[in-house]
């Protein structure tokens, strides 16, 4: 249903529907209508209350003049709930923005906490790319289940078909659950089946992924670290935590993410994918090698980015960052 619903109104935004935040990233009315999908079908399923780290909330949608994006967010969700079918209700605009709020938390070590980004890479989403609908759930601060949903992200490997496999199959769901190990299922329905990350161990022979966008990851950065691990192939640069996706099924051997300085990664940006990525073999850390820690509440405090590869290559890798972290530091 939450992923009909991404591509359906994918397909047809509106200038109207695309805002901006304080922080001048976009939000859109798919953001806040799969945040209140996902809220109200966990409320549904839980029968109990939860807490929920979110990335979106109601606080601009109840501001003046916000009433008919507010209108158009509910029509969405009602129509996606009424084709779905799963749930015989009509929701109110007062019903959407209180699903939008619901169980909202700050996270933290103690309980269970769902974490939730209804859109990851809304700036993809916008330009027609990929994006992800990413939910996990935190047990005592770690990272216990994650799923991750990919409509756009073709069916084969990125590396055989470049973006876009031959028939055009597009739509993945990761799902991974502690110990477990990771599944891919097509968004058709069809069954699952597990998934593994690359077992390259020569880094001439493996891909890395980036952020599609520069501002989000330091280009120059990866591609210094790239060149020190003799890597070949240029980066591929993707939108969203489909980077993690992708990584968990071997189309790539390494992910590099170095945001600018002074931006504070949120766990909702990382939680699914992590699990996602672990529970297929591979190595989630910051650029000194320490887990991330999602147990400090929304912001994951890492030191100076983030990198995923295999057990195999993460020694080469961490010795790659290092020395490029150094010589692009600014000479004292
Ligand atoms: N200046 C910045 N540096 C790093 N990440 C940023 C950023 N501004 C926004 N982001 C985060 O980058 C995420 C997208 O990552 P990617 O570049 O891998 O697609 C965004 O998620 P949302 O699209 O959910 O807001 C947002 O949280
Ligand atoms: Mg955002
Ligand atoms: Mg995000
Ligand atoms: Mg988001």
């Amino acid at each position: 249903m939450i992923l009909s619903f991404g591509l359906n109104v994918q397909k047809a935004l509106l200038q109207s529907d695309v805002q901006s935040k304080t922080d001048k990233t976009p939000v859109t009315v798919a953001d806040y209508g799969s945040q209140a999908l996902v809220s109200f079908v966990l409320q549904q399923e839980l029968h109990a209350e939860f807490s929920l780290v979110a990335e979106e909330d109601s606080k601009d949608l109840r501001k003046d003049g916000a009433q008919e994006i507010v209108e158009r967010i509910t029509k969405l969700v009602n129509d996606s709930l009424t084709s779905d079918g799963s749930y015989n209700v009509t929701l109110s605009t007062e019903d959407v923005l209180t699903a939008i709020d619901s169980g909202i938390s700050e996270g933290g070590c103690q309980g269970r906490h769902w974490v939730l980004d209804p859109i990851d890479g809304t700036k993809g989403f916008l330009r027609g790319d990929q994006y992800a609908i990413a939910l996990a759930l935190l047990d005592g601060g770690k990272v216990v289940l994650g799923v991750l949903a990919c409509p756009n992200l073709p069916l084969t490997s990125l590396k055989d078909a470049g973006q876009h496999s031959p028939n055009n199959e597009v739509g993945c769901l990761f799902f991974a659950e502690v110990g477990g190990g990771t599944y891919m299922q097509p968004l058709d329905g069809s069954s699952a089946a597990k998934v593994q990350v690359s077992a390259v161990e020569n880094p001439e022979e493996a891909s890395f992924f980036e952020s599609y966008e520069a501002a989000h990851s330091m280009h120059d950065l990866s591609s210094l670290i790239a060149q020190k691990l003799g890597v070949k192939t240029p980066p591929v640069r993707i939108d969203s935590q489909a980077k993690y996706g992708a990584l968990s099924r071997g189309d790539g051997a390494i992910y590099l993410r170095f945001p600018h300085k002074g931006y504070r990664e949120k766990i909702w940006d990382h939680a699914a994918g992590c699990i996602v990525v672990t529970e297929a073999g591979g190595v989630v850390t910051d650029a000194a090698g320490q887990p991330l820690d999602f147990s400090k509440g929304k912001h994951l405090d890492v030191d100076t980015g983030i990198i995923v590869t295999n057990q195999k290559l993460m020694p080469l890798l961490l010795n790659a960052v290092k020395e490029s972290l150094k010589e692009k530091a600014p000479s004292s």
